[in-house]
């Protein structure tokens, strides 16, 4: 199979750059139903933007290409063995061509492997089966969405909904659910693959083998097709909206599977993806290696950007007289950042430095490398190209800041920083310290990678590279580049308001439906 491997290369980055039709139509589907102007809709200009951004500049439209899932279907008799060689091969190959991430860190030391191949990465998992051609699928979930899967065990009590028994009903509170505790910090709006039976570990696997069938599939199961319309009809009142910001469209698409399960054990597992649902596939000639066709619908000429593409969240914000568009260059002053309230819109340009997990364990025991005092920390792990001896960005959207709650407040109160930006909000300890020392937190739009790389004009230089490129410190300059005050130094928070709002309004699917 001499083409193989660069099928699978072709995959990779197909997958990784130009999202599949399917989901780009439930995104269009998404936008023509949020009000203009509002917040919900100026985030999916930018997402729409975010993914042409993608496929024409051939690069990866989240900086987090995520963990690559290959499922593989082979002809009795085809070598797995060369086949897994290829596909290590192809991994490194894109990851060297910054069309992945390198993502795969040893667990114990921390270490980043570099080239995205280490003990259990990449998944690959091989089936036969009894047709000619080769089938191999894949998946790029990446790390914030997955964080948000989550497994119940039936019966059980459900925040806000009550028992929730061993039936098709105790099933679809679980469900209801699943989409309140993820609020906007797996990137809504999402998509959700939902596995019932099975154990934990095949009731997770049955849920993310969903998310490879079509957006607008049928379930051949009437009960199950019952289910997903309903929980496509109802999710949306929960009122999460794209990025959590609030908005009629909070999930895009639900598909659940079933499977025998122990008398004793009753799952309900579910997977969470972000709207940057990066999944692909191909039939490939078992002789040649090569590509004889694309299983899913590729991206290209279904161009989901609009009129308003440019505006992105520089536009006002929602409705709403008093928020207004301020722009900010760091040293930030105290009483700058008093002045703004939530719903404003900042325009940043100058020096920010990316700060993630590493580097917030590191900085609570040690001194910073460079003075924050009145900076930006941005909570980013971008993906990064070495041109002629020099760091370029190739895509750099946030990453979920609620990780970094345990050090945040801290952290802003010892070094003088004066910003956050980052996606999905943080909690009360970080609400606190912002409002102790004057700090804002700054929503990004998670998952657009691209628009946010664009406005990073130079990388100044790197510290503690050691921690692997996604969690290096970098020292970028930008310019122009846009987010949402959702946590202002006033105590106020539109990350607790939704959540508490959405709760509420979880309430109302307690009684019984099936
Ligand atoms: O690791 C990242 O860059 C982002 C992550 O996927 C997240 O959603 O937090
Ligand atoms: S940052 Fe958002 S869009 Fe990107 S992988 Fe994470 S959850 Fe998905």
């Amino acid at each position: 199979m001499k083409h193989f491997e660069k099928s699978v290369y072709q995959l990779i980055v197909e997958t990784s750059t130009n999202l599949p039709v399917d989901v780009r139509k439930a995104i269009k589907r998404a936008k023509s139903k949020e009000n203009e102007g509002t917040r919900a809709s100026l985030s999916l200009s930018t997402i729409s933007n975010n993914i042409s951004m993608a496929e024409t500049n051939i690069s990866p439209i989240c900086q987090d290409t995520g963990m690559p899932t290959f499922i593989v279907h082979t002809p009795v008799g085809a070598n797995q063995i060369e086949m897994k060689k290829d596909i290590l091969s192809a991994i490194n190959r894109a990851t060297q061509n910054s069309k992945l991430r390198p993502n795969s860190v040893d667990s114990l030391t921390g270490e980043n492997s570099g080239d995205n191949i280490g003990e259990g990465t990449p998944v690959i998992h091989f089936e036969q089966w009894e047709k000619n051609d080769i089938d191999i699928r894949l998946i790029l979930k990446g790390g914030g969405c997955e964080n948000k899967n989550i497994q119940y065990s039936l019966p059980m009590e459900l925040e806000g909904l009550g028992k929730a028994g061993r039936d098709l009903d105790g099933i679809r509170k679980c469900i209801l659910h699943s989409v309140y505790q993820a609020q906007g910090q797996g990137c809504s709006a999402g998509f959700i693959g939902v596995g019932i039976g099975g154990d934990r570990t095949t009731g997770y696997e049955l849920a993310k083998k969903q998310l490879f069938r079509e957006v607008y599939d049928i379930n051949p199961n009437p009960d199950l097709q019952k289910l997903e319309e309903y929980v496509m009809k109802n999710a949306n009142k929960l009122g999460i909206g794209t990025m959590g910001f609030g908005g009629e469209v909070t999930l895009l698409g639900c598909k659940v599977g079933v499977m025998n399960r122990l008398p004793a054990s009753f799952f309900v597992s579910v997977a969470y993806n972000c709207w940057a649902f990066r999944r692909l596939g191909v039939l490939i000639d078992s002789t040649s290696g090569e590509i004889n066709e694309w299983i899913y619908d590729k991206g290209s000429d279904d161009k989901t950007n609009d009129a308003n593409q440019n505006k992105v969240v520089s536009d006002k914000g929602n409705h709403s007289s008093d928020q207004k568009k301020v722009v900010l260059q760091a040293p930030i002053t105290e009483e700058q950042i008093r002045d703004l309230k939530v719903g404003d819109v900042v325009i940043i340009n100058g020096a920010i430095h990316t700060g993630r997990d590493a580097l917030h364990k590191y900085l609570m025991e040690s001194e910073s490398p460079v003075d924050l005092n009145g900076g930006i920390i941005y909570h980013c792990g971008p993906v990064m190209a070495k041109v002629d001896n020099e760091y370029v960005v190739k895509a750099a959207g946030p990453t979920t800041s609620i990780r970094e709650e345990p050090y945040q407040g801290d952290i802003i109160k010892k070094f003088g920083i004066r910003a956050v930006i980052g996606k999905g909000g943080m909690g009360a300890k970080t609400l606190s310290a912002l409002k102790e020392h004057g700090g804002v937190y700054l929503n990004a739009i998670g998952g657009a990678a691209q628009y946010y790389a664009e406005s990073i004009k130079k990388v100044d230089s790197v510290d503690f590279l050691e921690f692997g490129i996604p969690e290096a410190m970098w020292h970028l300059q930008v310019e122009g580049f846009a987010a949402i005050v959702t946590m202002d130094a006033h105590g106020n928070s539109l990350h607790a308001d939704v959540e508490k709002s959405s709760l509420e309004k979880l309430a109302q699917f307690k009684e019984s439906v099936f």
